[in-house]
């Protein structure tokens, strides 16, 4: 393994493997396992949990990890290519990515959606470009349509709270004050049915997911033997539903227009996931949330601190299997 940018890329076993290890690394800490190795982190986007567990991971296993955030102590950086560069980046990412590769073992880049060209993105075109650039194992810490790490610890979290393989996985849609990339929607549905789940995507008219992201879910689960589908009916959605993962995401109707998108979101202020949403779900049920969540905008409070919510736990185990990705990536 010299990557790991997409779940999809990977055959199931190979997941589970990495699983695997992340339990084992897990039990058995091996302080010693990347002593000298280097990682190198490029957020061109904000971060509190990739950022924290990518470093604290490396430090786990002996590694040291080197963080850049254009703009903040760091030159500014343009990616986009043919820019006349008068404005205020003083440095392209075509100098940048290779020369921190040059110092680095492996490399971890964050770079969200533009948000502008619904095509453009799923096709993840400036992802693509940034990985061109870089010669050295890479990691996709968050791109246009990809949350990879994030998926990996979700499927971590609920085998360590037994949810069944063929449980029913809800993944609703939640409000937020403005459009969010869809790469945490799609990389969760995904997984969901990579892992064999019942997965329902449960969302208000106008945000449905962009087919070509749930017919790879539907590749997914077909290989799985799970299905997906979508609704709004949410009553229907969450009866005996096993996990209800909530998410925000901007309409791909109106991909890039913030106007339209708003105004859609006018009369879904009750998108706000509370306790009520849990009635008709199994008795079990969890609360899952990829974190930073708006508290009762997204999701009340009272199931943020409810015994239903597992969103710390979520968010510890992304230090957890990226532990694996990084042993797989630098020690085979
Ligand atoms: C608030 C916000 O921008 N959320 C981002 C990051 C989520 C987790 N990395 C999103 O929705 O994709
Ligand atoms: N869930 C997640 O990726 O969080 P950050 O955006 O804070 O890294």
């Amino acid at each position: 393994m010299n990557r790991f940018l997409d779940l999809a890329e990977f055959p199931r076993e190979q997941v589970k493997d990495l699983l695997g290890l992340a339990a084992r690394l897990q039990d058995t800490p091996q302080p010693q396992a990347l002593a000298g190795k280097v990682l190198g982190l490029l957020f061109l986007n904000p971060s509190l949990r990739t950022l924290a567990s990518f470093q604290s991971a490396m430090m786990r296993l002996g590694g040291t990890a080197v963080v850049i955030t254009p703009g903040q102590g760091t030159w500014q950086m343009e990616t986009r290519s043919g820019a006349i560069m008068n404005g205020a980046a003083a440095e392209h990412v075509r100098e940048a990515v290779p020369v921190l590769a040059s110092y680095c073992d492996a490399i971890g880049i964050r770079m969200f959606a533009e948000g502008r060209n619904l095509a453009a993105d799923l096709a993840e075109t400036g992802f693509r470009m940034m990985a061109d650039l870089c010669d050295k194992p890479l990691v996709n810490m968050e791109s246009a349509m990809a949350h990879p790490c994030q998926a990996l610890a979700d499927w971590h979290t609920m085998d360590e709270l037994r949810v069944p393989d063929r449980g029913k996985f809800v993944l609703s849609w939640a409000n937020h004050p403005r459009a969010l990339p869809l790469a945490v929607p799609s990389s969760t549905v995904h997984m969901a049915a990579m892992r064999g789940m019942e997965v329902v995507v449960l969302r208000p008219e106008g945000f449905a997911l962009p087919d070509p992201v749930m017919e790879k879910a539907r590749q997914a689960a077909k290989a799985s033997g799970g299905s997906v589908r979508e609704t709004d009916n949410r009553a229907e959605a969450l009866e005996g539903a096993h996990v209800i993962y909530a998410k925000e995401w901007g309409s791909p109707q109106h991909y890039g227009d913030d106007e339209a998108d708003k105004r859609l979101r006018e009369y879904l202020s009750d998108w706000c996931i509370k306790e009520s949403w849990f009635k008709v779900a199994d008795p079990s049920c969890h609360f899952m949330h990829c974190l930073p969540v708006r508290r009762n905008v997204a999701v009340a409070d009272e199931v943020l601190d409810g015994p239903r919510s597992v969103v710390i736990r979520e968010a510890f185990n992304r230090m957890v299997v990226q532990m694996a990705v990084l042993y797989r990536l630098l020690r085979g």
